[in-house]
């Protein structure tokens, strides 16, 4: 710096030729240094090249091309200043685990086994966009709160780039390390399964297996159904464009062990989100249940098991309360004291119309992805305005075991591609119905190493029981209808006797064969109505 004073004063005394020359070879030569510490800092020792960056751009301040842009990890004014500190660090440690020599390494939080890597404070990083180069460096500052009891250092991102290329780097490039370090989060993120009690959410670390691979499913729908999560999960833009909320509706229905659970879990790490499992029967009233729903996050599966049995969602509610008025007699209320009553479990509240404002209202102005998902053994007994398209969109029929399935199971359990017994397994299942829960609990090994010809002979006999009982059932139920069938005749030689001619229509019920659809009610009974 002297030598540049000495310079500038000889500049103004003396022949001021001589001291353009001498200013303009300080300023190349200081130009030359500035890009060798910028192109090689990689390889000079740490303390040095602060030192020599720090006089370069003092000494440069006019002439230095470069510009930065510092990232605070806290601002007292903004706290998105978080938010963008830390897409920033998960985009430069998943860039940084294959360039930096020098990262930290810390267990991912309530993991034991996944680790996350960051870059340490000494280290640079060198990142290209369209072709042009820049570099991130981190660093730590006195925090301004200066309170002894707080972290006084608050750390910090610095990007470095060509003052040619500002609108660039501030515009397109940021936007795209934020998106990309928003995704990575996600991807690395430990997922959660929330459950209700009552109005609050509790969650633990959702680690369940199931996946599309393993679900035993034919395979026209299994591709059907994974189609439609991943359009569903890429359509942002599209959702936005047409005017939805970004959210999809999925009902699954089918006799229990089906895998309509495994699915929703399956469904959940497919696309990485996290589970909440609604326990409506928990949620007092329609504002409990409103809470409840935008305290949700984006990029989950809200999951309503069993919706027919959680409450009276079937429209018959107002019928079922007088009944319970007229039943219940009213006691005094000195019997019971308040602080008693207050604890008792109270009936939900909730009603029909309370859960559809919700699906159509309130969470579709919440921003984000989210799957609904109803699952039900009775899908009969559902509401049609609950399961309309455009609420759950897509219905999803989960059915006994086909063979294609079984052969999924087979492959699962015991590494199976074929055996001498599939073609008669083949056979007894077209005459009979086993849920995949069943057909896999006959799959389980029960020693090890598993032996395939003790678990198929299990499923085998197991599966000619079944064929045996329903050839028992078919034959008592036809006995039963030639019995019906006598009665109705009689009845209708009674009738002509009496009347001339048939006055009342009887129609017959018939019972189910074995395996009938299940959510049907078999009836033995005939049924009467007037002509
Ligand atoms: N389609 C399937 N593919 C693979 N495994 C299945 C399938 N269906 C059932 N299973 C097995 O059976 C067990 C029970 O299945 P699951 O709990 O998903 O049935 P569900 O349809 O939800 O039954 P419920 O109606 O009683 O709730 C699972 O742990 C899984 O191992
Ligand atoms: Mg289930």
């Amino acid at each position: 710096m002297a030598k540049a004073k000495s310079i500038v004063k000889s500049f103004n005394r003396t022949n001021p030729w001589n001291g353009f020359t001498h200013l303009g070879s300080l300023i190349a030569t200081l130009m030359f240094v500035w890009s060798l510490v910028r192109q090689y800092r990689r390889l000079l020792p740490y303390q040095l090249r602060v030192i020599l960056e720090k006089y370069c751009q003092r000494a440069l301040p006019f002439v230095n091309p470069y510009v930065q842009i510092r990232f605070s990890e806290l601002c007292s004014e903004n706290l998105m200043c978080t938010e963008l500190y830390s897409d920033i660090e998960s985009y430069l440690s998943y860039h940084s685990s294959t360039q930096a020599k020098r990262l930290k390494a810390d267990l991912l939080k309530n993991s034991q086994s996944k680790l996350a890597l960051s870059v340490d404070s000494s280290e640079e990083i060198a990142d290209e966009f369209q072709g042009i180069k820049l570099w991130w460096a981190c660093g730590k500052t006195m925090s301004s709160t200066g309170s002894p009891s707080l972290h006084n250092k608050t750390r910090y991102y610095r990007l470095t780039f060509h003052k040619q290329h500002r609108d660039l780097i501030i515009g397109p490039y940021l936007s795209h390390v934020m998106k990309e370090g928003k995704a990575i989060k996600v991807r690395n993120r430990q997922r959660k399964l929330y459950t209700n009690n009552g109005p609050f959410w509790k969650h633990v670390v959702f680690e369940h297996p199931a996946n599309f691979e393993t679900l035993a499913l034919e395979a026209k729908q299994k591709k059907e159904i994974l189609e439609d999560l991943i359009t569903f999960s890429q359509a942002e833009e599209y959702y936005a464009k047409i005017g939805r909320a970004w959210k999809r509706g999925y009902l699954l229905y089918g006799p229990p062990g089906t895998g309509k659970s495994t699915m929703i879990a399956a469904m959940a790490n497919l696309l990485n989100y996290d589970i909440y499992d609604l326990e409506l029967t928990s949620v007092k009233d329609n504002a409990e249940l409103r809470k409840l729903l935008i305290e949700t996050t984006s990029k989950s599966v809200i999951v309503i098991e069993d919706i027919d049995c959680s409450l009276d969602l079937t429209g018959k509610r107002k019928q079922t309360k007088v009944k319970q008025e007229v039943e219940v007699p009213k006691l005094p209320k000195l019997t019971r004291p308040k602080y008693l009553t207050d604890r008792e479990p109270k009936p939900s509240q909730v009603t029909l119309s309370g859960l559809l404002n919700f699906i159509d209202g309130i969470w579709s102005a919440c921003k984000g992805e989210r799957l609904i998902v109803f699952t039900t053994n009775h899908v009969k007994k559902l509401d049609p305005a609950l399961i309309r398209k455009g609420r759950m969109d897509k219905h999803i029929e989960l059915s006994y075991c086909s063979f294609e399935a079984f052969k999924t199971l087979a492959k699962n359990y015991l590494m199976l591609d074929d055996h001498q017994l599939f073609g008669k397994i083949g056979l007894l299942m077209k005459q009979t119905k086993m849920t995949p829960a069943e057909i896999a609990e006959h799959l389980m090994p029960k020693t090890l190493p598993p032996d395939p010809q003790v678990c198929l002979n299990s499923l085998m006999q197991s599966l000619e029981a079944a064929v045996e009982r329903a050839r028992l059932k078919v034959g008592e139920t036809i006995i039963k209808n030639t019995e019906i069938t006598a009665i109705v005749e009689e009845t209708k030689e009674e009738n002509k006797g009496s009347t001339g001619h048939t006055g009342l229509q009887i129609q017959t019920a018939l019972p189910l064969a074995a395996g009938e659809q299940h959510d049907k009610e078999p009836s033995t009974k005939p049924v009467v109505s007037d002509d």
